[in-house]
């Protein structure tokens, strides 16, 4: 039976993780877990898995063993309706926008409701259209991607993945494909959901300013596990491994 989620349970759980590609082990024996309405940022070098762990939650990969649940449900081992029904809560956006080409900004945000969810188009057209205003483009409905900025893309892609009503929202590098007059704009949108809204986030950033602003912890990942985590005023100030401090020094 899932468990409700409340401030005690968390919301999501990974047991004893591994992931290989190949003959490299990406995530070793990884355990951790979100509560509920909490943001947490994954820190550490390029190839630690950071990207890994958002896909497994997608359920784009798999993993070679260990147990990961969302809710209560379970995600990995799981029987596919279950599966489905832990995947629904989970919202993602992509470092590349992935927006549909030929669709309007409207209809990219409200054909998966209507597909998935089950919305009729009305409902999910009212919950777009409120969805566009808290991204900042509500007189953009009718626009078709590429006649959008880069930024605004990527708030259409956040609105598209808050539209099905996730708990959770995972984001990947989302600001890294965007010139670097529209970085702000970005993150300003999500500053906002993070502060107005109870979702859970899961967050890959190389933005470190961003991160100390929003996220509640921060994990440091190397070499599969998590090394270290903690407040954001801790990590970033007084690192307690050694392998943060080289890593922080590198990028801040
Ligand atoms: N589909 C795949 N097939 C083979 N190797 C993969 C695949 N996906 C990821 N990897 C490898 O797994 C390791 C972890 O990748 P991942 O993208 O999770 O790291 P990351 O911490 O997000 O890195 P970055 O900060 O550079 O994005 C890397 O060595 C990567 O090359």
């Amino acid at each position: 039976m899932p468990v409700p989620a409340d401030s005690d349970s968390p919301l999501i759980t990974f047991d004893n993780v591994t992931k290989r590609f190949g003959s490299t082990t990406v995530l070793d024996d990884l355990c951790f877990s979100v509560r509920p309405g909490r943001h947490v940022t994954l820190i550490g070098p390029s190839g630690s898995g950071k990207t890994t762990i958002l896909r497994l939650l997608m359920t784009l990969e798999t993993p070679d063993s260990g147990t990961i649940q969302v809710n209560g449900d379970r995600l990995f081992p799981a029987a596919e309706r279950e599966r489905r029904e832990a995947r629904k809560k989970i919202g993602m956006v992509f470092q590349q926008f992935n927006l549909f080409p030929n669709m309007s900004v409207l209809r990219n945000i409200t054909e998966a409701p209507v597909r998935v969810l089950g919305l009729s188009p009305d409902e999910a057209e009212a919950r777009a259209k409120e969805l566009l205003d808290l991204v900042g483009l509500a007189d953009r409905t009718d626009a078709k991607p590429a006649q959008l900025s880069g930024g605004q893309q990527q708030r259409v892609a956040i609105a598209r993945a808050l539209a099905m009503r996730p708990q959770v929202l995972l984001l990947d590098e989302v600001t890294s494909a965007l010139d670097p007059e529209l970085v702000a704009g970005v993150l300003d949108v999500l500053r906002d959901i993070a502060t107005t809204t109870d979702i859970t986030m899961l967050c890959v950033t190389h933005e470190m300013n961003f991160a100390r602003d929003i996220s509640d912890e921060v994990m440091m990942f190397d070499s599969g596990k998590v090394i270290e985590s903690g407040p954001p005023e801790k990590i970033f100030a007084e690192p307690s491994h050694e392998r943060t401090r080289e890593f922080l020094g590198a990028v801040l």
